[in-house]
């Protein structure tokens, strides 16, 4: 691993690494926030996965997390959204699929299968990875994201609600199954057996996880994509049948902007640092 960035940032450290993937089969970068407390032993940590388009720049540059998680004593983690340097074919292509559009899945369908492992990454080999080099208590994990990264939140948490306390989303993609972006995701990298779609989806999953703790969900009314795409009234259905403690708070004239993402992180942050706490 090699550090290619180190900025102080409200008494702690924002910085950006290089790895060699061996899941993932390339070279790859993320973000790691380390807040004032780090110094002193273990940290909690939180994954942000970011949206369609996106490396681990956009967060940490346009988010304002950092403050929240100095307040809080939370490391942010802030992964890439696809495997890069690749150049597979049709890869460049399109801004919903391909590069910077992973979709959180470990793909099954060729040529994807080989690099797009990104589940595995954002769940196994990344934390594994830091949690071997920087003081953070990987028993307090918790996992938020945007859009594309929420939904690989909501699944991350779904799948795994032992390995993560604490779960958010802003505008995420609810049901991909269900919407263009996702179904068109979903047949590249899955294949066209709709079966197999269910283990990726989240509105799907709320009927066998085994998650009860408090899901937070932050929604612009003015996002331009929130009936196309993301349609969180899909996952309220899910979850109040299933028994999911899900809040969803549309936020009046909010679009799908990085101004939003930033209007809520603190309450976002405070979210995970209550379940994340002791
Ligand atoms: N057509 C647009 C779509 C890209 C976009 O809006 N990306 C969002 C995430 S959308 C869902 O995953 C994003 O976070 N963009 C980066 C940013 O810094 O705002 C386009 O190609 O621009």
């Amino acid at each position: 691993m090699e550090r290619l960035k180190r900025h102080v940032c409200f008494g702690g450290v924002q910085e950006v690494h290089r790895h060699r993937s061996a899941v993932l089969g390339c070279a790859m970068e993320f973000a790691l926030y380390l807040p004032p407390q780090a110094a002193r032993g273990p940290v909690p940590l939180v994954t942000y996965l970011s949206g369609l388009t996106c490396t681990w720049e956009n967060a940490t540059t346009k988010a304002g997390a950092q403050r929240y998680a100095a307040e809080h004593g939370l490391a942010l983690l802030f992964p890439d959204t696809s495997p890069r340097g690749l150049d597979l074919p049709g890869e460049h292509e399109r801004y919903d699929f391909g590069s910077g559009a992973g979709f959180y899945v470990d793909a099954t369908a060729e040529p994807w299968s080989a690099n797009y492992r990104m589940f595995s990454y954002v769940t196994e080999e990344l934390p594994a990875l830091v949690g071997g080099a920087f003081p953070l208590d990987m028993a307090r994990q918790g996992i938020m994201g945007h859009s594309m990264g929420g939904h690989g939140a909501l699944v991350s948490a779904f799948r795994h609600p032992d390995r993560y306390r604490s779960v958010s989303a802003f505008s995420p993609i609810v049901a991909p199954s269900q919407v263009p972006w996702g179904r068109n995701a979903f047949t590249g990298y899955l294949g066209p057996d709709e079966a197999a779609w269910a283990a990726y989806d989240a509105t799907a999953l709320a009927a066998s996880t085994a998650w009860r703790k408090p899901v937070l969900v932050d929604q612009g009314t003015g996002d331009e994509f929130l009936a196309g795409q993301l349609r969180p009234e899909l996952l309220e259905a899910a979850c109040a049948t299933a028994g999911i403690p899900l809040t969803v708070r549309r936020q009046d004239g909010y679009d799908h902007s990085y101004y939003f993402i930033a209007s809520f992180m603190g309450d976002h942050l405070a979210h995970h640092a209550a379940a994340l706490r002791g």
